[in-house]
């Protein structure tokens, strides 16, 4: 029946104004208001069609993913949207491509590492998309260890030219996205050598292909590194592998921010840190956070809307049975994946602002927020990340079998997601990145050196290893003092624990390696204790709407109370809560659960996604689920014939020889 809300029922039970609580998911007015129109584009326009992805074989999804890029590419000069509205709309148009790479990474890394000549040269065309690069930094042989990158980049004073080199098999650049068929152009991360000296790794524009008919240059070698996890999902991009055999490129293709190269062959390093080479994948491990709140909302969108169509068990006299979602079970597993899609939300906008501020510092050569920039987005984009890939995951099990359908839209998109957790850093590598920043801050406790930012409850560290959490009632785990302390403590004692145990190494780097996994640990305590208090922080501001802020209050806590019955091991053995608190602290989430219930769909309805966006019968916006399901089944290119191909030959002569069999 076309029309009919089978979720009007749950939309009613809303206790918060829902038009509200779009516009703090979207982060302002402005922001809900070009979101919602450039979604409402892309699901109207048919070019933009996703559903068939699964069926497609590897040439046709890639061919697909192209003819969408140009379209896309097409209607954004059409309509002259503005950098904002074009990267929502790639974002709607949910297809990973080459395009990504391009605005994601090539031209940040070129705004980034480039002098302002570069930024003259090459910017206007890559703006245009008259050239089309990627980001060429890992090698078959080493990824998340950057300085032991193999590819050469010699400087040839002769001809004030590098030479880009690649001297091993292991040396070969292996999965940058759009390289494989795509790129004109790429920056290469290279080994500098001037003089038979070893300068380390830098960035090197270098044209890939013929900007005439496509082919590679002379001395390159370039392709596809073949078929990835899923059927579609992350096969749309064509990561690539790139071989260069001495290579020559002119001078000014090294990107020379931070470093440069004369003509006389002399380098020579600006007066900035060495570390703004990385400098591109800390950008993208920003955004990589908040695509991390979007891919969670998306499956917990799902999720909650199909627990409440779904019903099984408890009928009493005949009438309706229990919808899944007031199982307690259920409430148990959505419920915090349903909070920490707002918390990555809250803490992606606040991690935002601080790129932003630490990119204006280094504007004034203030490099002093750095280190902390470096962590924050380590850590949370490691956080985040696994916690994302995870919950969509449990989301695809909260929707039962019907959840293993690519008709729910969950596999595809666990496909697509899962690889998030390695690429822009191994999420152990980052953590272990995170570990090493807490340690130092831990060493240089009381040598006068404050600690600042997100890190600044280290100066109470004194306070924070003996302090006894006050919880007395259950609903003292709503004050926010409470579950800050609480938090804070958990983290210090585990970054000091482990600075104890350090110190009983003669050499610290042994130390390190010995207690690699316990410092993991102490990582991610830090990290939970970030997204916790920057959504406390965003309570403390002024939201409007009826019933909002209350319930933002609830989620918060059943993010801050969920992550700790998860880790009670680590609160109650470091002494920061009895279990008796523990017990406490579970009573109140389960009254918690209760007084989310009734907002469960609004909650999701928030994230405003299009039936096309979510790309899931489950998850449709009326609940009309069944019959669509139905429908759905009978497009799938097995059911074009009723007899199946491969009856004659192969089911037939088993069945004829079964009944020869049952004759004997
Ligand atoms: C808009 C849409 C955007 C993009 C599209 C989104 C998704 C597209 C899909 C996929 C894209 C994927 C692209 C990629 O994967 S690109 C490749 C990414 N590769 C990695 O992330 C490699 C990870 N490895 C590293 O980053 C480093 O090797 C390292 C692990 C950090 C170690 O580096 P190393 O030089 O050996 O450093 P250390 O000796 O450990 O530290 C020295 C010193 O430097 C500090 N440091 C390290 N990194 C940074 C940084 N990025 N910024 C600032 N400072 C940094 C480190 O803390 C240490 O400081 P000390 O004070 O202790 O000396
Ligand atoms: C889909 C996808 C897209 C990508 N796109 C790009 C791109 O556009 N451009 C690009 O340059 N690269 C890209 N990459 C590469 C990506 O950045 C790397 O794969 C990533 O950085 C991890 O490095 P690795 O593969 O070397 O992992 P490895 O370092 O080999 O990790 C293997 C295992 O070793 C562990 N490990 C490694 N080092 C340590 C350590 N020091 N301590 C403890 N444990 C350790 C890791 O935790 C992991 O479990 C992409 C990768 C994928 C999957």
């Amino acid at each position: 029946m076309a029309g009919v809300d089978y979720l009007a029922d749950e939309r009613n039970k809303a206790e918060f104004d829902v038009n509200e609580m779009k516009i703090v998911w979207a982060g302002s007015r402005h922001a809900f208001e070009l979101s919602d129109r450039i979604s409402r584009l892309v699901a109207s326009d048919p070019a933009f069609r996703k559903d068939n992805r699964p069926m497609l074989s590897r040439k046709e999804l890639f061919k697909n993913t192209l003819r969408k890029t140009a379209h896309a590419w097409k209607r954004i000069n059409e309509l002259r949207l503005t950098e904002e509205e074009a990267n929502k709309l790639r974002f709607y148009v949910d297809e990973p491509a080459f395009a990504d790479l391009h605005w994601g990474m090539f031209v940040p890394a070129i705004k980034g590492q480039g002098t302002d000549e570069q930024h003259q040269k090459w910017l206007p065309l890559a703006y245009k998309m008259q050239i089309i690069g990627c980001y060429a930094q890992t090698e078959l042989g080493h990824g998340s260890n950057v300085q032991g990158l193999e590819t050469t980049a010699t400087f040839d004073p002769q001809t004030d030219e590098f030479i880009i080199h690649s001297p091993t098999l292991t040396s070969s650049k292996w999965w940058p996205g759009g390289l494989g068929k795509v790129s004109t152009h790429a920056v290469v991360y290279a080994r500098l050598i001037t003089d038979g000296k070893d300068h380390g790794v830098h960035g090197f524009i270098v044209q890939l292909r013929s900007l005439d008919d496509h082919s590679p240059l002379p001395g390159i070698i370039v392709g596809d590194i073949g078929m990835k996890f899923g059927n579609g999902a992350y096969n749309t991009m064509d990561n690539g592998v790139l071989r260069f055999d001495h290579v020559r490129i002119p001078r000014n293709q090294m990107l020379m921010r931070v470093s440069q190269v004369t003509r006389e062959g002399k380098y020579k390093q600006s007066n900035v840190p060495r570390q703004l080479v990385y400098g591109t994948m800390v950008y993208v491990r920003q955004v990589i956070v908040s695509d991390a709140s979007y891919a969670l909302s998306r499956a917990v969108c799902i999720a909650t809307r199909y627990s409440c169509v779904r019903r099984q068990f408890g009928s009493q006299n005949g009438g309706a049975e229990t919808q899944v979602i007031d199982y307690k079970t259920q409430q148990n597993r959505l419920f915090p994946l349903l909070a920490s899609a707002y918390a990555f939300r809250f803490v992606s906008e606040w991690l935002k602002w601080l790129y932003t501020d630490v990119m204006q510092r280094l504007q004034a050569n203030d490099f002093s927020t750095l280190p902390e920039a470096h962590a924050c987005t380590a850590g949370l984009k490691s956080l985040t990340t696994s916690a994302t890939a995870d919950g969509i995951e449990e989301c695809r099990k909260l929707c039962g079998g019907h959840g293993y359908l690519c008709s729910s839209g969950l596999p595809e998109l666990f496909a697509v997601y899962v690889p998030a957790c390695t690429y822009e850093g191994d999420n152990t590598v980052l953590l272990l990145q995170v570990a090493r920043f807490l340690m130092k801050t831990v060493s240089q406790l009381g040598s006068g050196k404050k600690p600042v930012g997100t890190i600044s409850y280290m100066e109470q560290a004194e306070h924070l290893m003996k302090c006894r959490c006050e919880v007395q009632r259950a609903e003292d785990w709503l004050k926010p003092s409470v579950i800050l302390e609480v938090f804070e403590a958990r983290a210090t004692r585990m970054s000091v624990a482990c600075a104890q145990n350090l110190s009983k190494f003669a050499n610290p780097e042994e130390g390190f390696s010995e207690l690699l996994a316990d410092l993991v640990e102490a990582a991610i305590a830090h990290c939970q204790l970030i997204v916790v208090s920057k959504f406390i922080e965003k309570l403390r501001q002024d939201i409007p709407g009826k019933g909002v802020k209350q319930v933002l209050g609830m989620l918060c806590n059943i993010y801050a109370l969920h992550i700790l019955h998860k880790n009670l091991g680590d609160f109650v053995s470091t002494g920061c809560i009895t279990s008796k608190q523990a017990s406490l602290a579970n009573e109140q989430l389960r009254s918690l659960y209760s007084q989310v219930r009734p907002n469960a769909v609004a909650l999701v309805d928030s994230f405003n996604y299009t039936d096309h966006f979510l790309g899931s019968v489950l998850g449709r916006y009326d609940g009309n689920v069944y019959p669509n399901l139905y429908e759905e089944a009978w497009k799938d290119p097995l059911n074009d014939s009723v007899v199946p191909d491969g009856y004659h030959e192969y089911i037939r002569p088993i069945l004829k020889q079964q009944l020869r069999t049952a004759r004997l």
